[in-house]
């Protein structure tokens, strides 16, 4: 599975910004921003990306949401080699105004909302090791280009993350980012959208997982419900293991529509309401299908054996 996602969270940041990569070292600019350093990627760097997108594309056609194919269809990616962001920018900036801009991975929060409001997406420029193809704990090129990319060439996304940005910069003046990280995550991240033809997949973190992609979908185990704001909000998710549950959307509309909404007074609104686990199921919840918990149950018992 892409446990890639250690990623998202606020605290695995402490102590560790940037410097995650391994041997990063301080950034560079004010901005967290590198060189990709596009010359210096090796051969078996390249042949890393070859394989993951093999694999993901053989498996999104059917899986994917439309949007996500037709906006790889018109990007500069393919197998032959690791992406060049200048050339994905001249490409997305023509089509929804965004940027690709390279960091040496995580960077703090406010640095990451400060990019989104101006329409720069950081992707990390350092590709993932042969042994680590479905775990990872920060965001490399393959995930923020495959998985990012291709939503970010779709105007309602487009507009959705930039807002997001700008939401988490008051989130954080707010005291409530864990409130609205939530709402990334079971949207951007892990989302799954209604097509006429059936679920399929919209989230960057699904997409670019080979094992997750599967699982979202075609697995009994994970719960499937209808997204609903202040539920998701309160819903707490995992960074390190397949989700237990996915929220779903019926048109990527329905993200601008979130996008303006005001969240300051959903925010006082549940500031001293419980959040739930991330398999719990309500009454209030409209479900797309009820999962049988079956996959993370085994590994609890495992544990508590
Ligand atoms: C809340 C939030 O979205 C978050 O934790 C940020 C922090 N820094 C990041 N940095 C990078 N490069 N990519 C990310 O997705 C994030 N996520
Ligand atoms: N509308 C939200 C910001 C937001 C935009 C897009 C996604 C999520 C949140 C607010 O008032 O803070
Ligand atoms: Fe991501």
């Amino acid at each position: 599975m892409l446990k890639h996602l250690k990623e998202h969270t606020s605290d695995n940041l402490k102590g560790k910004h940037g410097l995650a990569a391994g041997d990063a070292a301080q950034p560079e600019r004010p901005d967290w921003t590198i060189d990709q350093g596009w010359d210096k990627y090796t051969p078996a760097e390249h042949a890393v990306w070859k394989t993951l997108f093999e694999r993901q594309s053989k498996l999104l056609p059917g899986r994917a949401c439309d949007e996500f194919v037709d906006g790889m269809k018109n990007l500069p990616i393919g197998p032959g080699q690791i992406p060049n962001f200048e050339q994905l920018s001249d490409v997305l900036m023509k089509r929804t105004g965004w940027q690709v801009v390279a960091v040496p991975g995580l960077v703090p929060d406010e640095v990451f909302f400060e990019h989104l409001a101006h329409r720069r997406f950081p992707a990390g420029h350092f590709i993932r090791k042969p042994h680590e193809l479905d775990y990872l704990e920060e965001p490399d090129v393959f995930h923020d280009v495959f998985g990012h990319v291709p939503m970010l060439m779709n105007p309602a996304i487009a507009d959705y993350i930039q807002a997001y940005g700008e939401g988490g910069l008051r989130a954080q003046r707010l005291g409530v980012l864990d409130k609205l990280a939530r709402v990334y995550w079971y949207t951007v991240e892990f989302g799954l959208l209604k097509q006429k033809d059936g679920l399929r997949i919209y989230g960057a973190g699904i997409a670019s997982s080979y094992t997750e992609t599967v699982f979202s979908l075609d697995d009994p185990s994970p719960n499937r419900i209808d997204f609903e704001l202040e539920r998701v909000m309160r819903t707490n998710y995992r960074i390190d293991d397949f989700q237990e549950s996915y929220f779903v959307i019926d048109s990527l509309d329905r993200l601008l529509e979130l996008a303006k909404i005001d969240f300051a007074p959903i925010y006082d609104r549940i500031a001293n309401l419980p959040d739930f686990e991330p398999g719990t199921l309500l009454p209030s919840d409209t479900l797309v299908s009820r999962g049988t918990g079956r996959y993370h149950d085994a590994k609890r018992a495992v544990v508590h054996a």
